[in-house]
This record gives structure tokens, C-alpha cells and sequence, in this order.
């Protein structure tokens, strides 16, 4: 039996990261692999009596993103069964500033940190360079919270464009409005277009890089418009659990428009897309989760501005 530790820190899952994926001296220790893209979001009318955010009130922001595979290896394979990432940094006409940074699955892995980081430590393989697969499947067993992702992973395959899937926020998060009413939501981004993922056939035959090339087509093609939609929590529903999806009857309601217009340039590389760095009008959640991704980002964003 593996258990769970009892403790995880930031520096725990760095140390793991860098067992896992080597040393990637100068890139991000998670969701190393990616590709900047820059645009703009319009905001809705829809939210503004649960929030009283500039983001929502001051007109178009302008918006610096990255599209990533997650895990530390800058050369992943993106036939993978693995999340993507998007990270978003909005930045209001005054220069308020909003991070969402979320996955194309709508839960995580593990109900905390701990659950999480004991997952991470049954794939460091053993003395021979083996992965030990069936303690990994025993560990999931007994960490159900761990199996929400992996399941909806092999029922899905992977998408065949960064700009053709939902990306999902999965915390919790509340929009805060003039009298401090708190609305718990979870923010999801789905495209204007049809969703397009991998064929089977494809997952063999295509090559391992191609969705930094696929983007750069599909945006000299035309702009690429997502929606940023707000899914209203409901009494009962978990706040502060990033393993459990709410229930599919949630209200749904707008939040603005993302507009892509151009990719492949670095402007993204000196973002650190903490998701607790929200503009006002936007408050975290006490997810345990969320609250840790803050310290694990700071060090990998000193690690690598640092050339570690
Ligand atoms: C304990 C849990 C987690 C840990 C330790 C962790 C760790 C990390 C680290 C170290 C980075 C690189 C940061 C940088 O160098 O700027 C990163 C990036 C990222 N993570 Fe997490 N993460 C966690 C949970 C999550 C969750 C729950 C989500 C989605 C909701 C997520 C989505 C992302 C995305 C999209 C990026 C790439 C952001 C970018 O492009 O810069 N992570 N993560």
C-alpha cells in the first residue's frame, strides 16, 4: 500500500515534477510544453449583478494567453491521453489584472494536494526505470478521488486543436457583487465552432508536435472566438473539492468573449498565470488545491526566470 501523504508543500511537487520529467532547466516545471496566442475579451452584461468587476464593466481587455500539455516534459507527445492547459491573463483598459489558468478535463485529479501528490509519487519509476503500473492502479483504488479524470481521459480523445475543445476552471470561485454577496461559480471556455478531437487512427498516425502549427492555420483562417461562461453553484454543491463535477442542470450564464487573433510569439513566457490573482470583484475559494497552485507556480516562475 502507498498512502497518501500527509503533508504536501509547493516545493514537494517541484522536487516530483523534476524526478518525473528531469531537470528542464529555464521552462515551467508543469505544463512545460506550450504556445503563447494574444487577443481580446468583450465582456457580458450578464454577471454584472454578481459581480462588480472592472473585468466586466470597463469594456474590452486585452488578453495574453498560453495553450500547454500538462506535466514537465517540454517535448511532450500531444497524442497523449493527457489534459491541455489554457492560462489567460486579462488585463483591463486601467491595467487590472485576471488570471484563469484551467484543463480540457472538468475535474483534477485528487480531492487535495496530498491525494494529488501521492498520485505523482507511485509514477516515479523504480530502480530499473520501470513504472510499477499496478501500484498506481492500486493507489487509484483506494483514491477514488483520483479516478473522475483518468475515466473521463479514456472517454474522450484528445483534442486535434487548441482552439476547438472546452477548457474548464474546475475551482470554485465567487463573483462578488456591490453588497458582498458571494456567488460560488466555476468558470468554463468553450468554442464558438464544433469541438474536434483525435480519431483513433490519428492517435497512431499523426505526429507528436503539431497542435503549435495546427493553431497558427486555424488562426490564418479567421480570429477564433470562445465563450467564457460562469457555471452558478448551487446549496449543497462542494466548493472546496476539484475531483467532483456539479451536477449538469447547473444555470449557465455569460461572461464575456474571448477573441484569439494571433499565436507563436513569447510574450508569454514571463507570465506566471497564478489562478488567485483575480481583479476585484472575483474572490477564491478555500479549495486546498487552488490555495497550493499559488506557491508551486511562484517557485517553478523563480526557477525558470533564473535559467533552473
Ligand atoms: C496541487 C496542484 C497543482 C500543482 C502543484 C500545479 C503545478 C503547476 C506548475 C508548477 C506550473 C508551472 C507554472 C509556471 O512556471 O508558471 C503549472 C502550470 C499550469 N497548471 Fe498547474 N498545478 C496544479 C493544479 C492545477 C489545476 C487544478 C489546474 C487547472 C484547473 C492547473 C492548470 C495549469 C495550467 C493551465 C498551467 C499552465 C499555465 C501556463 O501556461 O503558464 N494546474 N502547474
Amino acid at each position: 500500500q502507498t498512502p497518501a501523504p500527509t503533508k504536501a508543500t509547493g516545493n514537494d511537487f517541484i522536487n516530483v515534477f523534476e524526478t518525473l520529467s528531469g531537470k528542464q532547466a529555464g521552462v515551467r516545471k508543469g505544463h512545460a510544453k506550450g504556445v503563447c496566442a494574444t487577443g481580446e475579451f468583450e465582456p457580458s452584461e450578464q454577471a454584472l449583478h454578481y459581480s462588480n468587476s472592472p473585468l466586466l464593466r470597463s469594456g474590452k481587455s486585452q488578453a495574453n494567453i498560453r495553450f500547454s500539455m500538462a506535466g514537465g516534459n517540454p517535448n511532450a507527445d500531444e497524442r497523449a491521453r493527457t489534459p491541455r492547459g489554457i492560462g489567460v491573463q486579462f488585463i483591463t483598459e486601467k491595467g487590472e489584472v485576471h488570471n484563469i489558468a484551467g484543463l480540457t478535463t472538468p475535474v483534477f485529479p485528487g480531492k487535495s494536494p496530498e491525494v494529488f501528490l501521492g498520485l505523482l509519487n507511485t509514477l516515479v519509476p523504480n530502480e530499473q526505470g520501470k513504472v510499477d503500473f499496478k501500484k498506481v492502479a492500486e493507489y487509484r483504488k483506494q483514491n477514488p478521488s483520483t479516478l473522475g479524470q483518468f475515466n473521463w481521459l479514456q472517454a474522450h480523445n484528445p483534442p486535434s486543436s487548441y482552439a476547438h475543445t472546452t477548457y474548464f476552471g474546475i475551482h470554485t470561485f465567487y463573483m462578488v457583487n456591490d453588497e458582498g454577496k458571494h456567488t460560488p461559480f466555476r468558470w468554463q471556455l468553450v468554442p464558438e465552432t464544433a469541438q474536434k478531437q483525435l480519431t483513433d487512427e490519428q492517435m497512431t498516425s499523426l505526429e507528436s508536435s503539431f497542435l503549435a502549427k495546427q493553431l497558427e492555420q486555424d488562426l490564418a483562417q479567421a480570429p477564433i472566438h470562445l465563450q467564457l461562461q460562469a457555471v452558478i453553484g448551487q446549496a449543497g454543491d462542494p466548493v472546496n473539492d476539484p475531483s467532483v463535477q456539479w451536477p449538469a442542470d447547473r444555470e449557465v450564464i455569460a461572461l464575456g468573449r474571448l477573441t484569439l487573433t494571433a499565436s507563436g510569439k513569447n510574450q508569454c513566457d514571463p507570465t506566471n498565470f497564478d489562478p488567485n490573482l483575480l481583479a476585484p470583484g472575483f474572490a477564491p475559494s478555500d479549495d486546498a488545491v487552488l490555495k497550493l497552485r499559488s506557491s508551486a507556480y511562484a517557485i517553478s516562475f523563480g526557477k525558470r526566470l533564473t535559467g533552473q
